[in-house]
């Protein structure tokens, strides 16, 4: 089973680096995460010529992943000002119908948004369990990073929107306390009822937080809101030439995420 699901990850990395992986990159974001392993390991097996590119991590695993593979890795901070990334690949914890996705299931959201909004294209690898019509339906809550001083304040905020039990992120051994991110901040994992899709509100289903059921983006929006919230590990909006339109980049949404199915074949899904 293991084995099989790291085969499905190995493959959607394949197929989403052959599809995606631009001719003279020179600025490419990489995710965090185990599928993200995998990409590294297809670009490399690319055998391209990667002296002139510039790999962007999203923290600590990210960027002792580029530096093991022999790459170059620039911080987010030492990109210079205007510069647009070429891609980023990164993974998900959940991907439904438009392409939304949860992330920050590893501890790491905030540095993975940034990244991803300032790539022309942002590309999602994951295996086929990610893969869900709506956001929550197999994975469980939303991650949120927080200001340490604030996280009891976000709790109780969380709890008005509708959060099923929210609870501060602690160590494998919660002797340790809370888990600090990259940014030494804490992570709130907050359980919410499974998010609606536009799709569903098209259908009439209110999704404005009444009993607590909520149409993705003003979910996104309503945590984000609240102050001590550094960013929330839901990742929708605008996405590619939309985004750019808007007078941003690439947006949080990937334009298209590739997911390792169990029989060996990559399913895509695209954004419209
Ligand atoms: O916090 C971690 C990141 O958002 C990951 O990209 C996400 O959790 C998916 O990780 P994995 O590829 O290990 O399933």
């Amino acid at each position: 089973m293991a084995d099989a699901v790291e085969a499905a990850k190995r493959a959607a990395a394949k197929t989403a680096v052959a599809n995606h992986y631009p001719e003279n990159a020179r600025w490419v974001g990489i995710g965090s995460g185990t599928t993200i392993v995998y990409v590294v390991e297809a670009i490399k097996a690319l055998g391209v010529d990667t002296s002139n590119t510039r790999y962007v991590p999203t923290g600590y695993q990210s960027r002792q992943l580029i530096v093991s593979a022999g790459l170059t890795a620039v911080e987010f901070d030492a990109v210079p000002a205007g510069t647009v990334l070429d891609v980023a690949f990164d993974g998900a914890d959940e991907v439904d119908d438009d392409l939304n996705c949860i992330k920050g299931g590893g501890a790491c959201l905030f540095q993975e948004k940034i990244v991803a909004m300032q790539a022309k294209q942002f590309i999602c690898v994951a295996d086929s369990r990610k893969l869900q019509s709506r956001l929550l339906t197999n994975w469980k809550y939303v991650p949120i990073e927080v200001a340490p001083i604030a996280a009891y304040r976000v709790l109780n905020k969380l709890l008005e929107l509708g959060a099923i039990n929210p609870i501060i992120r602690t160590n494998k051994d919660p002797k340790q306390g809370p888990l600090k991110t990259d940014q030494d901040f804490f992570l709130i994992d907050a359980p919410f009822k499974p998010l609606l899709t536009k799709a569903d509100v098209a259908n009439g289903q209110d999704g404005s937080g009444k009993d607590g059921v909520w149409e993705v983006n003003l979910l996104a929006r309503a945590i984000k809101q609240i102050t001590g919230v550094l960013d929330v590990g839901i990742f929708s909006g605008l996405t590619g030439p939309e985004a750019t339109a808007a007078g941003g980049v690439g947006g949080q949404r990937p334009v298209a995420a590739y997911f390792g199915m169990p029989d060996g074949s990559v399913s895509v899904r695209k954004a419209l």
